[in-house]
């Protein structure tokens, strides 16, 4: 072993919940909390709603240049979802696995389940349910982002978007935003202290080194 300190195994932090459950907001706590772990930013055919700032919130893509990545093999996963196209790149995912970082997704239960597939060891899966649907669609509206006929699509497909809680290894429900933060952070530190992450640690104290700040 090299005299570098050995990287723990980075985390795959994935949240899903239908639109408007609130883990966009769940998510951007934990980030501001916890600014070493990275953020997915995903390419999207949807156009930008205001205030979103390409390569920040997504990378926006057309339709073409979305489908060019897809068969280049540039995706991690990819799916359609509200009638546009989202993808996580490859790339930013081997990044942050090989340097042991732990990375923070917002992607729908399509993209969860091909990331389990793929990365069985590194993932872990978090659904954020809302307390109830009407409060979901009153969320939507207050949030005033989307026009009705996009209000409406969304809140016909939440339930379906729900019937995948069983795929997830964790359910939170979004009532009260601090209780549920307080939840999502409590998966997160758990995850942070999963026996491989810190095997090495033991195997150092073990072999009889000193314990090192890493
Ligand atoms: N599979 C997959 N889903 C994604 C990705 N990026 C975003 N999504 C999902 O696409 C859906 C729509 O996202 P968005 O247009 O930002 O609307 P929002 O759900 O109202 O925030 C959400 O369920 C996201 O979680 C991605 O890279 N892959
Ligand atoms: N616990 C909560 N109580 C009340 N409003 C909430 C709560 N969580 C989120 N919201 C609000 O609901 C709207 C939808 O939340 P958002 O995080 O954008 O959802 P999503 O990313 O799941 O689509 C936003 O206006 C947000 O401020």
């Amino acid at each position: 072993m090299s005299s570098e300190a050995p990287r723990g195994t980075g985390t795959l932090l994935i949240v899903s919940s239908p639109s408007g459950a609130g883990k966009t907001t769940l998510c951007t706590k934990l980030r501001a909390e916890f600014p070493s772990i990275g953020f997915s930013v995903s390419y999207t055919t949807r156009p930008p709603r205001p205030g979103e700032e390409d390569g920040v919130h997504y990378h926006f893509v057309t339709k073409d240049r979305f489908q060019e990545m897809a068969a280049d093999d540039e995706f991690a996963e990819y799916a359609l979802v509200h009638g546009n196209m989202y993808g996580t790149a490859a790339r930013q995912v081997g990044d942050a696995l090989a340097a042991g970082r732990d990375l923070l997704f917002d992607i729908d239960f399509q993209g969860g389940r091909q990331l389990r597939q793929r990365f069985p060891d590194s993932v872990v899966l978090v659904f954020i349910l809302p307390p109830s649907l009407r409060e979901l669609e009153q969320r939507l509206r207050r949030r005033a982002t989307d026009a009705d006929e996009v209000i409406a699509r969304r809140l016909k497909v939440a339930r379906s978007e729900m019937a995948h809680y069983d795929e997830y290894d964790y359910l939170i429900v979004n009532d009260d935003l601090d209780t549920a933060y307080d939840a999502l952070r409590a998966i997160y530190v758990a995850a942070l202290h999963q026996r491989p992450r810190l095997a090495h640690r033991a195997r150092a104290l073990l072999e009889g080194q000193e314990a090192l700040p890493w």
